[in-house]
């Protein structure tokens, strides 16, 4: 029987953002894309995004994730999903203080108490190309952003957590009509990689309400990435100190933006739903011709 035959995972969530761990340590398989839809196809499976542990790349690390987006894509960062890997690893007696790499970088986890973490979720990158953006907009905390029939969106900013997140400063996010709206910003041409879309209204110094359209997962009742990169944006321009919370459908964060190393840290809840299995076919798909 493979490794990978009827495989367990975790279903968690970090304020309702779904998240699913697999463990992968000791294989050399790696997800595809393929294999990542059908996982979150099924009923007990589903997630907006699956953080698959891997052997730590150094030794002073506790594990190396892979993220992968629902629609299959992949991410080089999750916030959420990585205090949802420290709390698994604490489970299995991991240290309070450990480091997990990502493909963008190693990112250092703290237990603040049994099912609260804070993780340093790295320096924020203001450049066009790291962020990326397919060309120069100038300052990119605040740059004119054409979207089509949308003429009352107003500027916006564009961050890199890692992963790309494009914020706009609005009143009322609700109302906006998120569903129409995500999908078109999602692939603004603006954007090479897709970005995260974050829709957020500044409340008072130190608290922004936000609603976020996932690049490569839609909706979602919370992202840490972009609760991150808001924070940080709103600081550049002013709008709030560099300690703030940042409430989100699901619930609130806690965003510090660190001005001796830059660093951005994020605190933050998770919560453990249930303990499933994959069956084994599910770690079987192959790519279509055309991927
Ligand atoms: N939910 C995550 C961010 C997920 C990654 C994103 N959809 C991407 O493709 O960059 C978080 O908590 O940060």
């Amino acid at each position: 029987m493979s490794a990978l035959d009827d495989h367990a995972f975790l279903k968690m969530n970090g304020l309702g953002n779904e998240i699913v761990i697999l463990d992968l340590r000791g294989s050399a398989h790696v997800v595809t894309p393929a294999e990542a839809r059908a996982i979150a196809g099924g009923s007990d499976s589903h997630f907006d995004q699956l953080m698959v542990l891997h052997d730590p790349v150094t030794s002073r690390a506790a594990a190396f994730m892979r993220i992968y987006n629902s629609d299959g894509s992949d991410s080089a960062a999750c916030g959420n999903g990585t205090r949802c890997v420290a709390w698994a690893l604490a489970r299995e007696g991991a240290p309070d203080e450990l480091v997990l790499e990502t493909a963008s970088g190693a990112l250092a986890s703290s237990r603040i108490a049994p099912e609260l973490f804070t993780v340093d979720m790295g320096e924020p990158r203001f450049d066009w190309r790291e962020i990326p953006l397919a060309r120069d907009v100038g300052d990119t905390s605040l740059f004119d952003l054409e979207v089509p029939g949308w003429p009352g969106l107003g500027r916006a900013s564009a961050v890199s957590m890692g992963n790309p997140h494009l914020i706009f400063f609005i009143r009322d996010p609700m109302s906006y009509h998120f569903d129409t709206l995500g999908p078109l910003l999602e692939r603004h041409p603006l954007f090479p990689e897709r970005v995260n879309v974050s829709f957020a209204e500044v409340m008072s110094p130190t608290h922004v309400d936000l609603r976020v359209w996932e690049r490569g997962a839609g909706p979602t009742k919370a992202c840490g990435t972009a609760a991150c990169a808001t924070a940080v944006a709103a600081a550049r321009r002013g709008l709030t100190e560099r300690e703030a919370t940042i409430t989100l459908p699901g619930g609130d964060l806690d965003i510090f933006w660190r001005e001796s190393d830059r660093h951005v840290l994020m605190t933050g809840p998770v919560e453990l739903e249930w303990e499933g299995r994959l069956p084994a076919s599910l770690l079987r798909q192959r790519e279509s011709v055309e991927e």
